[in-house]
């Protein structure tokens, strides 16, 4: 069996790191070079931590794939670049896989269109952790019986985005289903601005930051006498990786464009 050629991007992040090392563990697959701003021309193997890989280091993305051909780009980088990334990929006929989080519905559309014109698969999943994919599904059900609620989501203090992704993928899901409400009442008022978080189509998100967490989420529902509560931890980043694998897998086989995992999890 042919191998999947791979390329990361942002290997040194925190995500990378996982992903360089379940592409070095995962026999059908093949690290054929990684983007990284900082380290042109140099071996991976010869950067801190990365003693066993052998993998070429390239700023340039199309330089990068003209030498390495891969099957699939693996970003895990920041909004801008990631999305700068996928539609180089797209336009060099790579199958891209995206963990960055922060695009734009803009960005999505552009997405969506490429692929269409490419007819190449891609994946953008704001969440790889199946636990953080079913919070995201029982709360879709959840929200056709409650249609009061508030999104709870918890990160480490040095993520970029606020809202995540997974709490703005979360509200999409969830506006799919829910009886159209603004939550909150006209008297209400914040005294602080931004206590009532930020608004999603009438219900809110709240963004804590602080060392010492990773990945967490809970959505809360209420109605008269009643609360629903449906939380998920990722307490490590690997517990990301076998949605990568999945998604890795599945986008070459695919010809679409997927945004979120819940729609290739069987
Ligand atoms: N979908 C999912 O399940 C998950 C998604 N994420 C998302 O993945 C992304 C990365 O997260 P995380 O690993 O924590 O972040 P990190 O900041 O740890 O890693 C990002 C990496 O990207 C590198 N980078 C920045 N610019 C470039 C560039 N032009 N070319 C190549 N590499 C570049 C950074 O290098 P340097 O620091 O030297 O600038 C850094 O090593 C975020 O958007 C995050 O929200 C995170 C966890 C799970
Ligand atoms: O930056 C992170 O760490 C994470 N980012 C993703 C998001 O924005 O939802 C996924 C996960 O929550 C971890």
């Amino acid at each position: 069996m042919e191998k999947v050629k791979i390329v990361i991007a942002g290997p040194r992040g925190r995500m990378g790191k996982e992903a360089v090392k379940l592409v070095m563990e995962t026999e059908n697959y093949e690290l054929v070079g990684v983007l990284d701003h900082r380290h042109e021309g140099k071996n991976l193997a010869e950067l801190e931590g990365f003693t066993n890989v052998d993998a070429l280091v390239y700023t340039d993305i199309h330089k990068c794939f003209k030498e390495q051909q891969p099957d699939v780009l693996v970003d895990l980088t920041t909004p801008e670049v990631g999305m700068e990334h996928t539609v180089t990929a797209l336009e060099f006929g790579v199958r891209p896989v995206v963990g960055t989080t922060g695009f734009s519905s803009g960005d999505l559309s552009k997405l969506e269109d490429l692929c269409k014109q490419t007819g190449l698969g891609c994946i953008i999943a704001p969440n790889f952790a199946i636990g953080a994919v079913l919070m995201m599904k029982f709360s879709q059900l959840a929200a056709k019986y409650f249609n009061d609620v508030e999104i709870i989501e918890l990160h480490h203090d040095q993520k970029l985005d606020a809202p995540s992704g997974t709490a703005v993928k979360t509200a999409e899901m969830i506006s799919t289903v829910r009886e159209a409400k603004q939550q909150g009442h006209e008297d209400e008022k914040e005294t602080i601005v931004g206590a009532r978080g930020a608004n999603y189509d009438g219900m809110h998100i709240h963004s804590v930051r602080l060392p010492g967490l990773i990945a967490h989420q809970q959505v809360m529902f209420g109605s008269d006498g009643q609360t629903l509560s449906i939380r998920h931890d990722s307490y490590n980043r690997a517990s990301f990786m076998s949605g990568v694998k999945l998604a890795v897998d599945t986008v070459m086989k695919n010809d679409t464009f997927v945004y979120g995992l819940e729609n290739i999890i069987e």
